[in-house]
């Protein structure tokens, strides 16, 4: 069943204009009938008591004169009334109606009550009046009693009920027919509204607008309707305009991603130094060239790059200068390969790959290792110096020297250390023998931090001395290993791969703290001042604290700090030297003596010697062996001694073996000599007996001045 409050608008107006109708129809006819019956009523009242007084008042006489017949014809009277059915005249004489008349073909009804004066009574059928009937003399002599049939009022009731009846269907049919043709006006509008929101919905057309033609609340209805629309309209153009922002944000965005992603893959594979392929992306090419090489028999090879010495020039010069040589080398590494499917990429510090494809034989990777030698022969410039550095390289060959990756970069790194063993600047092919070489290093490096663990170091000394009075002046420390398993090593077969391995810096320090405690027990040893000089690394210079670390060994041992001659080879100092300046005043200001060692091998810029805060060049022995034969080094050694003392530098001539340099260097005025004819380095006890029984070198060299030396000179 339909329940009201589902039914359209149209239905319930028409319904609601019905039912208004017809409830106030059948109020305002109800209200008029029972008003209609009410007003009858009282005119029937009225009307009955004037006929029953006109009718008391002729028919009185008759009474008055006991004149029945006349008193009869009297109320006969009545009988053009049709609404009179009875009527009765009561004498005071006799308890017998005195006249009666009774309307024609009615039966005789029965009085509705006691006769009273001007009482009213009534019945469904009839109304009932009586009146007292008055003699002349105004004597009550009887009563007369009408009775008046109420089917006139009832009669009357049907047609007004008919009538209204009548006039409500009518009405009920004009308000059906007005409201059917009306409720047009309100929900013509309101079905264009639904219409036009329909539309709205389907087509998400905003900019749709319903037309005003009212005033009412139908035009406010509509009017707020396309307000709305235009505030949706505003929305969806904004929204509109936020999506298609929102878009192209997306679309930014996502070509920022992609980019991005290009850039990190790319950063993924890719050295960020040189920009060359990474180890991982390496790794994968070697795995394809593998794959190629299977299915078309070819031959490839991996070349495994380590620069020489290449962690010395980036303590010395310091990471940026590290860096611009590492591109640099990446640049010419590059022009070592002529073919597009070889690949050349960075391990990371300053190990370098090369993939070559379809190697026809094996030799050819070693034209190619020649060609990289070669490429790195020239000097690499930096900050208008001049920086050489040499490669050492490994090859491996597939399949020969491996079936996978690991294997070939494991073989080609073995390669690389036997390269370096064998004197580095060179490349070697892998040989089963190379895993052996490379595990010794590991090996070495590993008995290395034992060493130092185990106190497996010591420090033995060779003396310096004064070549004028023949005094020995000092010793130079120099580290030995005691190693249980390969006897006493010399240092350069360990100090290259502690300076790789950075345990350079604990050996130094260890050889430095010894050194300075020995060289306070020769004072009581011997009644001059001795110096102590110690070789100081590239490694331990730069770090950050060695000036603190040597102040505070100096005050720990109660050193007078003059007698401390630190070593430090022209390579070391030359190439950053504004920074050298620096550390050197500062360690001159803690008052130590400053010598350069191995003078002559390295690139000494003289402004720079000049400023330097030193105090003795120490000539390299390479130019003191074949003095005095050598007419060249001979040159040489003259005019360093010359330039050194210009300069009020002392000068030492180091590996001093015979008779004639000893010779030679006194005649130019050398300082000091150090050299196996005078003692080679030796443990500390010994050197503790050369002090206490100093050679006679008067004797064996020939100079009056010289040996022995007595507490008093
Ligand atoms: N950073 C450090 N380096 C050190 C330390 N101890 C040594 N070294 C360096 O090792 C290099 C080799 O030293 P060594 O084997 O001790 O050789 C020295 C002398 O034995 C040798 N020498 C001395 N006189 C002669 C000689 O007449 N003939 C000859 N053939 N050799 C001789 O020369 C080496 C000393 O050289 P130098 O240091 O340049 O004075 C060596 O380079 C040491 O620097 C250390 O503790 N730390």
């Amino acid at each position: 069943m339909v329940r009201f409050k589902d039914l359209s608008i149209r239905y319930k107006l028409t319904l609601i204009m019905l039912l208004i109708s017809s409830v106030v129809l059948l109020l305002s006819s109800t209200a008029f009938m029972v008003n209609e019956l009410l007003t009858l009523q009282a005119t029937m009242d009225s009307d009955l008591r004037t006929k029953t007084r006109i009718t008391a008042s002729s028919a009185a006489s008759a009474l008055h004169f006991h004149d029945a017949e006349t008193a009869t014809y009297a109320l006969k009277a009545l009988e053009a009334d049709h609404s009179i059915v009875m009527a009765q005249i009561f004498s005071n004489r006799q308890s017998e109606p005195f006249a009666t008349y009774v309307r024609k073909e009615t039966a005789k009804p029965a009085l509705l009550g006691d006769i009273k004066a001007h009482q009213f009574y009534y019945s469904h059928a009839y109304l009932q009046f009586s009146m007292p009937m008055q003699s002349p003399e105004n004597e009550h002599q009887g009563d007369i009693v009408l009775l008046l049939d109420r089917n006139l009022l009832y009669q009357r009731i049907r047609t007004y009920v008919s009538i209204a009846f009548g006039i409500v269907l009518v009405s009920v049919l004009i308000a059906f027919l007005l409201s059917t043709a009306l409720q047009g006006v309100i929900t013509r509008p309101i079905l264009s509204l639904v219409d036009l929101t329909h539309r709205v919905s389907h087509e998400k057309n905003y900019a749709l607008r319903a037309t005003i033609d009212h005033h009412d609340e139908i035009g406010i209805l509509v009017n707020g309707f396309n307000e709305m629309l235009q505030v949706v309209e505003q929305r969806d153009e904004e929204l509109e305009k936020h999506r298609e922002h929102l878009e192209q944000t997306v679309a930014n965005r996502t070509a920022e991603l992609k980019k991005l992603n290009l850039k990190l893959t790319y950063q993924a594979y890719h050295d960020a130094l040189t920009n060359l392929p990474n180890r991982a992306l390496f790794i994968k090419r070697v795995e394809q060239a593998i794959h190629h090489a299977d299915e078309n028999n070819e031959l490839l090879a991996v070349l495994f790059i380590d620069l020489d010495r290449f962690k010395y020039i980036n303590d010395t010069l310091g990471h940026a200068a590290g860096d611009r040589l590492l591109q640099e080398v990446a640049q010419r590494l590059l022009t070592c390969t002529n073919q597009p499917e070889d690949t050349v990429a960075r391990l990371g510090g300053d190990e370098f790959t090369l993939l070559l494809r379809n190697v026809r034989e094996p030799a050819n990777a070693g034209i190619v290792a020649e060609h990289i030698i070669k490429a790195l022969t020239l000097p690499f410039s930096f900050h208008e110096q001049e920086l050489y550095v040499t490669p050492s390289i490994g090859i491996s060959i597939y399949p020969k020297d491996g079936r996978d990756v690991g294997s070939l970069m494991k073989n080609a790194d073995a390669g690389m250390y036997m390269a370096k063993n064998q004197g580095r600047n060179n490349y070697r092919f892998y040989t089963s023998s190379a895993n052996a070489a490379s595990a010794a290093r590991l090996n070495m490096e590993h008995k290395l931090r034992q060493a130092l663990e185990f106190e497996q170091f010591e420090v033995w000394y060779q003396p310096r001395f004064d070549i004028r009075t023949g005094q020995i002046v000092g010793a130079e420390a120099l580290v030995r290993w005691r190693s249980p398993d390969f006897n006493l090593v010399p240092p350069a077969q360990f100090i290259p791969l502690a300076e790789d391995t950075g345990l350079i810096i604990p050996i130094g320090e260890w050889v430095l703290r010894t050194a300075c405690q020995e060289n306070m027990k020769w004072q009581s040893i011997y009644p001059h001042s001795l110096n102590v000089s110690v070789n100081l690394s590239a490694r331990q210079f730069v770090q950050e604290d060695l000036l603190n670390s040597i102040e505070k060994m100096i005050a720990d041992l109660s050193m007078n700090p003059s007698r401390l001659e630190l070593e430090l080879t022209e390579s070391l100092i030359m190439p950053n030297a504004e920074d050298t300046i620096e550390t050197l005043k500062a360690l001159k200001k803690l008052g130590m003596q400053i010598s350069v060692d191995d003078f002559g091998t390295g690139y000494s810029s003289l402004s720079y010697l000049k400023r330097f805060p030193i105090d003795t060049l120490k000539i390299d022995q390479s130019f003191v062996r074949d003095i005095p034969e050598d007419e060249d080094d001979c040159a040489l050694v003259t005019a360093i001694i010359a330039m050194a003392h210009n300069l009020k530098l002392a000068v030492v001539a180091e590996g001093v073996e015979t008779i004639e340099q000893l010779h030679f260097l006194r005649n130019y005025d050398c300082d000091y000599v150090q050299g196996y004819l005078f003692g080679k380095p030796m443990p500390a006890a010994d050197f503790h007996q050369l002090l206490k029984n100093p050679l006679n070198l008067s004797e064996q060299f020939g100079y009056s001045y010289c040996y022995p030396l007595s507490a008093e000179t």
